[in-house]
């Protein structure tokens, strides 16, 4: 957020002058003036903004984006709302098109209509079609309308492009159905000017969309230009929730980007959707969300952004070679073998790598000079060394080739993709972190490395792994983050474990043990709080409430 950005300074494009950015300025947000409202969206009338506490304001860079009306505390509601839409997610494995469950064995019925598979003639989503997620008469008549289209799912468990049809449809059948809805959805942003011109794009929904609606279902009455518009709509707008399901929503969809958020939101059974501040936010700063994977490096990251949503991500983070200070992208120096070889700049994809070392001194953020200092590179300069974009880029795409090979409940190839690229990364490389937050959960679950059977040295790396990712987490989700919430509870159980172990082989003291059920404690009570935010129905929900109960136990013991 902008809050690490103060005192930069930005040449303004018209005048030429430099202009001072305000405190809590974004560096997209070139129109933000904290105490006026002059670039307020003037389609504000159509949100009704009394009582909540955003504003939706507008600049030329970032379209409309959500400010802070007042002081919003880490943990307070931000918003909440049903999707206007929702189903199933490009690529998805069938679900049922009444409730968008997936379907579990043979258990399924087709609707008589289009033959498209359903879980019941009880389906809930069927019988009402309520928040018109469900399978409508319009959307089964359409879906019919040059024969049941359905019949073509023959495999309920494999993953179909037929599916992704189904949220363009029912967002083309709003136009009818509920124009209310339909306003709200033509008020979202396509890119279609840009996505035209990206024939990889353009081509998949023509072929994969607009072909199967005009085409294969006889809907000639949806133009190709509309269609197209409405793929826009969902690429840029979309959220996914559930299992492989996408939603649009009428007012979270105006949060602007950050690689670094201020808010994590979560989804219910019924897709509603529930926005909260992850940390303080300041009346009038950004409220912001990532439409990116966080624990990901800039150059990927900006990629992702570019390719999907359409823009230049010039954030704190993605501005900063060192991503505030935590060298996720830091490669070691092959001539000094330090871990500081990083973008010169990250902005530009083209831009060579070069040896960082005395960094420190040169960047903009206060943070990061702090942060850098205390990675305690050693002061004295790398005798040089420069690698070309393409090499870095290469690398990158090697390592998340190897990466996304590797099963996540895999232990043993996880760990051996950290031996293998720790001496040529920086410990917090966004890759070995990936690798090492998926450590963080599979020993203690998985076959063969459950909790009680992990011998202390594994319960060691299970307790120093879950640190070592905090660290980071700490500064790129921080506050009231999912990541960090299931990461303090994986960290509570090998110190549980350990001190439990030691004491009764009277390797700690009574004072010793008493300091670490406190530190057991703090972990609890922080993932309880965190996850207590999560949905009942959902794992993370489950997660909070088994930390409060430990945390119960734990207290009982102190
Ligand atoms: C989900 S929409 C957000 C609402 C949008 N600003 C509007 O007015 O409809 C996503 C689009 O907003 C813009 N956007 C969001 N965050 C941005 C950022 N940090 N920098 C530049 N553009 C951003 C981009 O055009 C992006 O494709």
């Amino acid at each position: 957020m902008g809050d690490r950005g103060t005192g930069r300074t930005q040449r303004d494009s018209k005048t030429g002058k430099k202009h001072k950015r305000q405190p809590n300025q974004h560096p997209n947000d070139d129109n933000n003036n904290n105490n006026n409202s002059s670039n307020e969206d003037p389609d504000d009338p159509n949100w009704d903004l009394q009582g909540r506490p955003y504003r939706v304001k507008i600049s030329p860079i970032m379209g409309r984006y959500l400010v802070a009306a007042t002081d919003v505390a880490a943990g307070d509601l931000i918003l909440r709302e049903d999707a206007l839409v929702a189903g199933p997610c490009q690529n998805a494995k069938p679900v049922c098109l009444g409730c968008l469950k997936p379907f579990d064995g043979e258990n399924y019925i087709r609707c008589m209509g289009c033959q498209w598979p359903m879980c019941s003639p009880a389906c809930p989503g069927l019988q009402d079609a309520k928040g018109l997620t469900g399978h409508t008469d319009e959307e089964c008549a359409a879906l019919s309308a040059a024969g049941p289209s359905g019949r073509r799912v023959m495999n309920l468990q494999a993953r179909t492009p037929l599916y992704n049809v189904i949220v363009p449809l029912r967002i083309l059948l709003l136009e009818k159905q509920d124009p209310v809805r339909w306003k709200a959805v033509q008020r979202m942003q396509s890119h279609d000017e840009v996505r035209r011109k990206i024939a990889s794009v353009w081509q998949a929904n023509q072929l994969g969309v607009v072909d199967r609606i005009r085409g294969e279902f006889g809907l000639q009455h949806f133009s190709e230009e509309e269609i197209h518009s409405v793929c826009g709509i969902l690429e840029v707008n979309a959220f996914e929730v559930g299992d492989g399901l996408r939603g649009l929503y009428d007012r979270a969809f105006l949060l602007a980007h950050d690689c670094t958020p201020n808010t994590s939101h979560a989804d219910d059974e019924t897709r509603a959707l529930a926005v909260r501040a992850s940390v303080d936010i300041p009346k009038g700063s950004l409220i912001t969300l990532s439409y990116a994977y966080t624990i990901q490096g800039t150059l990927k990251r900006r990629e992702h952004l570019k390719e999907s949503k359409f823009f230049d991500c010039c954030c704190p983070r993605c501005s900063d070679p060192t991503e505030l200070g935590t060298m996720c992208s830091a490669l070691v120096c092959p001539r000094c073998g330090r871990p500081a070889v990083l973008p010169v700049d990250p902005l530009k994809a083209d831009s060579p790598w070069r040896c960082s070392a005395g960094l420190a001194d040169a960047t903009p953020w206060p943070a990061v000079k702090q942060a850098v200092k205390q990675a305690a590179l050693p002061a004295a300069p790398c005798p040089g060394y420069e690698m070309p974009a393409a090499q870095a880029r290469e690398l990158i795409d090697k390592l998340t080739d190897e990466a996304e090979a590797i099963d996540p409940n895999d232990v043993a190839g996880l760990e051996a993709f950290v031996a293998k690229y720790s001496p040529r990364l920086h410990p917090n490389h966004y890759h070995l972190l990936g690798a090492k937050h998926s450590l963080s959960q599979v020993y203690g679950k998985v076959h063969g490395y459950l909790i009680h059977q992990l011998p202390d040295d594994l319960l060691e790396r299970k307790l120093n792994i879950c640190k070592d990712i905090l660290r980071v987490f700490d500064i790129l989700e921080p506050g009231v983050s999912r990541l960090r919430g299931i990461t303090l509870y994986e960290l509570h159980a090998p110190i549980m474990i350990l001190t439990t172990r030691h004491f009764e082989a009277r390797s700690i003291s009574r004072k010793d043990l008493r300091l670490r059920l406190r530190e057991v404690a703090a972990c609890l009570e922080q993932a309880a709080h965190i996850l207590s935010f999560e949905p009942e129905c959902s794992s993370e929900g489950a997660m909070g409430r088994a930390a409060q109960e430990a945390l119960q136990r734990v207290r009982q013991w102190q």
